[in-house]
């Protein structure tokens, strides 16, 4: 597939309306494709990613007709530091460099760095300019479209944070190639969650494509990105601070966001937790005739080709009911459960057993 850099999807958002430029190369093209940025420049990225790609952003930078001030904060590594601590790092070099309202953040890594850097740009001066610049997989197709900006708590994943748009998503695909193969998998729970909640279509394809994705096959990549971003472009734009639709997006979240808090964030990736989360979900649906037992096998089937585990962690009862009692899709103090209905499409329910919950997750593990 050509590269998408001249013609960017669009999250239709009225005056918070944004574009996704998709490419190959266009982290050398930053300063042609945000013109607009301030001269003061804030780039949140971590130890891991700044010495593979810092310099080029900079590089980039320099070459616009605006003359920059850019200041660079490198976060520790890890799901870990998507914390408060870190958030007040962020705010102290901030503050100490004397930035202004009228500065942009620019978050370049992977979802961690992404989540930070926007719940910080909401929180400074009560709200400056925000650019997502992706480097992970899960980060291009998920966590840099939407807003959703957090921090996580001991007590449960993204417990702090904000709804707060970028101004514009950079996705250069080259960036993939030097992720490990464990992120690189991650990722791909996050795509093959589009497929189960909204496109049997797309969910088919994965199926026949499964093998070129886990080799990272640049067309079938870049496809992959493409349709993920567009759903989620789709699915936020109706529904952005998640009062319905939106709720969808978090299949498998309730039960991988308690996987990733019962193991202190880092044992289990976020991707990882999803695919595990996912597989519990589908399982459940399953037992209260939601889905029928072939969807299963092929949503069980697709995981395990995608390279992403199918089994959570042996939690007892208790914790999995404590962490899942703080998932913000609790209403009234019920949990809800997204649950798919077919291959292509999903519900979100309080209307299930607590008993059939306990099984599903004994079931799978
Ligand atoms: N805001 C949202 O809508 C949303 C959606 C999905 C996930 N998330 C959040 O995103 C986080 C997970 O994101 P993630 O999977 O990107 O994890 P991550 O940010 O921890 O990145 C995974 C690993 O890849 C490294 N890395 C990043 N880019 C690299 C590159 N190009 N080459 C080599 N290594 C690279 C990182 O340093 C890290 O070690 C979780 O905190 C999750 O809650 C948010
Ligand atoms: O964008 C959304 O909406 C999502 O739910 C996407 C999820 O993949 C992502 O992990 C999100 O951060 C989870 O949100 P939360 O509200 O359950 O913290
Ligand atoms: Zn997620």
């Amino acid at each position: 597939m050509a590269s998408h850099a001249n013609k960017p999807l669009m999250v239709q958002l009225a005056e918070r309306s944004y574009p996704i430029h998709i490419g190959s190369g266009l982290l050398n093209q930053i300063s042609t494709l945000l013109p607009q940025l301030p001269p003061q420049i804030f780039i949140l990225t971590n130890t891991t990613v700044a010495p593979l790609y810092l310099a080029q952003l900079q590089q980039s930078l320099a070459e616009s007709a605006t003359e920059h001030q850019v200041v660079v904060h490198q976060l520790a590594d890890g799901e870990q530091y998507k914390s408060l601590e870190s958030f007040a790092e962020v705010m102290n070099t901030l503050i100490g460099a004397s930035f202004n309202r009228d500065c942009a953040v620019l978050a370049l890594g992977g979802g961690v760095v992404g989540d930070l850097a926007g719940f910080a740009a909401a929180c400074f001066q009560r709200g400056v300019d925000f650019y997502q610049i992706p480097t992970t997989l899960l980060a291009d197709v998920d966590s840099s479209v939407g807003g959703k900006t957090a921090v996580n708590h001991p007590l449960g994943k993204n417990l702090i944070g904000a709804f707060y748009q970028p101004q514009a998503v950079v996705i250069d695909t080259d960036c993939l190639n030097t992720l490990t193969e464990r992120d690189f998998h991650s990722g791909l729970a996050e795509v093959m969650k589009y497929g189960i909640i909204h496109d049997a279509e797309f969910f088919t394809w994965l199926e026949t494509n499964a093998a070129k994705l886990v080799a990272r096959d640049s067309a079938a990549l870049t496809e992959a990105i493409a349709r993920s971003c567009a759903i989620k472009a789709e699915v936020v734009a109706l529904d952005e601070r998640e009062q319905g639709v939106r709720a969808l997006l978090n299949l498998g979240h309730t039960f991988g966001h308690a996987i990733e808090a019962a193991s202190h964030y880092g044992e289990w990736t976020h991707g990882e937790a999803v695919a595990a989360g996912t597989v519990i979900a589908s399982n459940l649906a399953m037992a209260m005739q939601l889905i029928t037992a072939s969807d299963f096998r092929r949503i069980v089937a697709l995981t395990k080709a995608l390279g992403l585990p199918v089994k959570p962690p042996q939690l007892a009862w208790d914790t999995w009911l404590s962490y899942m009692q703080r998932d913000k899709k609790v209403q009234a103090g019920k949990l809800r459960f997204v649950l798919p209905t077919a291959i292509g499409s999903a519900t979100v329910t309080s209307q299930v057993d607590p008993e059939l919950v306990k099984a599903a997750i004994a079931d799978v593990s």
